[in-house]
């Protein structure tokens, strides 16, 4: 069992949900809000290219990455060894927010706060806080396990993109949701707007419901695979992008494939642009804005992620490079 608590503990926040649910944007409004506290971020995303890293606002936090992997599976011992680098300077900052990528099983994140005994000691796992897209949480389920693990583990929930569904399937989500975990607070939100005292500093985490469903969580091991055709693939180019053609493929090739891949997100250089131009898919839903400005000298090149199934790595690559200039 956990030890006793202490004020000495610092709170860790985990912001879990599937591919492109909405939790940079959740993170992003904890990071920007006025709190006054100061928070340590850790990011962790699938594809070997951190795209992340560069949406997070607020340079003053301390942001880490881990990529290359799924924070529940290869890197859970960099997850430990960032937690414990930050321990040997805890006075520093109010709270440890950890994003895990949109494949993660929150359970073995988790566990390493129990299990791992430094871990244990230094922090307390303040609330699970699941984001989910309203408008693909069922395709989601049938994807995998992960969406479901999300919403089981889940002490808070926000039911974002209410903006993209009815009311009557809105109602049928949040059904489908109340019947995986009846115990989390169900928020609705769009963009993720919500008051911070809903997600922060809750004490939400209950090792005893967990334990409920899942008896052996403190000693599993962990068995959790990736659907084995789910990868990632990342196209980085030097030269600038062409937005207009790069719209138009994108737009062209999502309407074909936008089933298969789940997820896609650039930062992109435009010519002559003073900014990032951020660009953001989830299946067939395309957004796109200007990030923050190039630094004086900085290297301009462009990063493309795609996460997904079945994916033409040649087919991809050839088609971004005719949107280069
Ligand atoms: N229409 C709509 N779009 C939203 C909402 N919330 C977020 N988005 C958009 O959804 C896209 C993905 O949002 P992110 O916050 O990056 O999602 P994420 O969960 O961090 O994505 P991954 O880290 O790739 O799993 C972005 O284009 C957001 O602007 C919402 O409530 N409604």
């Amino acid at each position: 069992m956990a030890s006793p608590q202490t004020s000495a503990q610092v709170p860790v926040t985990v912001l879990t949900g599937y591919l492109g649910a909405g939790k940079t944007t959740l993170l992003n409004r904890i990071l920007s809000e006025q709190h006054g506290k100061k928070y340590a971020v850790i990011v962790n995303e699938f594809g070997e290219l951190g795209v992340d890293n560069d949406l997070v606002v607020n340079a003053d936090e301390e942001v880490f990455e881990m990529n290359n992997g799924c924070i529940c599976c290869t890197v859970r011992g960099d997850l430990i060894r960032i937690i414990e680098g930050l321990m040997k300077r805890k006075d520093k900052f109010d709270g440890i927010l950890v994003e895990t990528t949109g494949l993660a099983d929150p359970g073995p994140v988790a566990q390493t706060f129990f299990t791992d005994d430094d871990v244990k000691a230094r922090t307390r796992l303040d609330a699970i806080v699941t984001v989910i897209d309203a408008k693909h949480f069922f395709g989601q389920l049938e994807q995998g396990s992960e969406a479901e693990q999300q919403v089981a583990f889940a002490d808070v929930i926000l039911l974002n993109k209410t903006d993209l569904v009815s009311p009557e399937e809105l109602k049928k989500v949040e059904d489908r949701i109340r019947g995986i975990n009846r115990y989390a607070r169900i928020h609705h939100t769009e963009k993720s707007r919500i008051e911070l005292d809903a997600i922060l500093d809750k004490g939400a985490f209950d090792l005893g419901r967990i334990l409920e469903f899942e008896p052996d969580f403190l000693h599993s091991g962990h068995d959790h695979n990736h659907e084995d055709e789910v990868r990632s693939l990342s196209i980085t180019a030097d030269r600038p992008v062409d937005p207009d053609k790069f719209q138009k493929w994108m737009g062209a090739l999502l309407q074909i494939k936008g089933g298969d891949i789940f997820r896609s997100k650039g930062i992109l250089a435009i010519d002559g642009a003073p900014r990032r131009y951020v660009y953001q898919g989830v299946h067939m839903m395309m957004d796109s804005d200007w990030g923050t400005p190039w630094k004086d000298g900085e290297k301009r090149s462009s990063k493309l992620v795609f996460i997904g199934r079945n994916l033409d790595g040649d087919n991809l690559q050839r088609g971004f490079e005719e949107c280069l200039k």
